[in-house]
């Protein structure tokens, strides 16, 4: 990946989210932690353009984002806090479809993309199942599923584990540790953020630390005493 924040800030109205900062994200997997409110999710949504910058910018691998059609022009994908809300159509194959139908893929190339997606999470039993009637663990990955058919580069994940058991976090987890796409992980999970390569820790809007994970954890333990 190839993230730049260039004296990014956002505030809604009076409030502000994000402290302007400015920072480069590179690797494969960046984690990210703090305490509720900090600014972890409006940091998130910067970069698949669900939010924008109140002052400067943010670019994308070369992408400047402004707007979520900026997002998908650099290839980023976002799996939802709440994935349920991102799913569309009643069934999970016909989810995967209409978004690749909106790519213009369609017909046999869409059906294999589909079934190989589903495969690669280990999760073809769910191609005809209904949306509604999946657990939190199978909602988590039936949303990735529809997002990895896009081909994203780069996959945002707000909170993947915070509605799991032991189990569904576990099978969500080693599929987010398999995929080959780079990743940002927003989440609360300190054993997965343990598993991190690099963590940023937001605290009160603003950047408080960036680097090995056992030093983002340290703090934040210190943080939320
Ligand atoms: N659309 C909005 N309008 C007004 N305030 C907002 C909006 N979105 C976020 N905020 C505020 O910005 C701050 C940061 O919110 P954000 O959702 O980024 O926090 P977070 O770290 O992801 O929290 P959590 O762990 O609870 O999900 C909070 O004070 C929140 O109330």
């Amino acid at each position: 990946m190839d993230i730049r924040f260039a004296d990014c800030g956002v505030r809604f109205g009076e409030r502000v989210a994000l402290q302007p900062l400015n920072l480069r994200l590179e690797g494969r997997r960046v984690g990210i932690i703090g305490l509720n409110g900090s600014g972890k999710t409006t940091f998130a949504r910067l970069m698949i353009g669900l939010t924008s910058p109140s002052t400067g910018s943010v670019s994308v691998n070369g992408v400047e984002i402004k707007s979520p059609s900026d997002g998908r022009a650099a290839g980023t994908g976002f799996v939802f806090q709440t994935p349920q809300s991102q799913l569309i159509m009643p069934v999970v194959r016909e989810d995967i479809l209409f978004g690749l139908k909106a790519r213009g893929i369609v017909s046999r190339e869409a059906d294999a993309c589909c079934a190989a997606t589903l495969a690669r999470l280990g999760a073809e039993n769910l191609a005809g199942r209904r949306v509604h009637e999946l657990s939190g663990g199978e909602v988590q990955l039936a949303a990735m599923a529809s997002v990895l058919a896009l081909e994203p580069r780069l996959v945002v994940f707000d909170e993947p584990t915070s509605q799991l058991d032991l189990k569904n976090r576990r099978i969500v987890v080693s599929a987010i540790e398999a995929l080959d796409e780079d990743a940002i992980i927003v989440t609360h999970d300190l054993e997965l953020a343990e598993s991190l390569p690099r963590v940023l820790l937001f605290h009160e809007g603003r950047l408080e630390a960036d680097g090995s994970a056992r030093d983002a954890i340290d703090r934040y333990r210190r943080l939320a005493a």
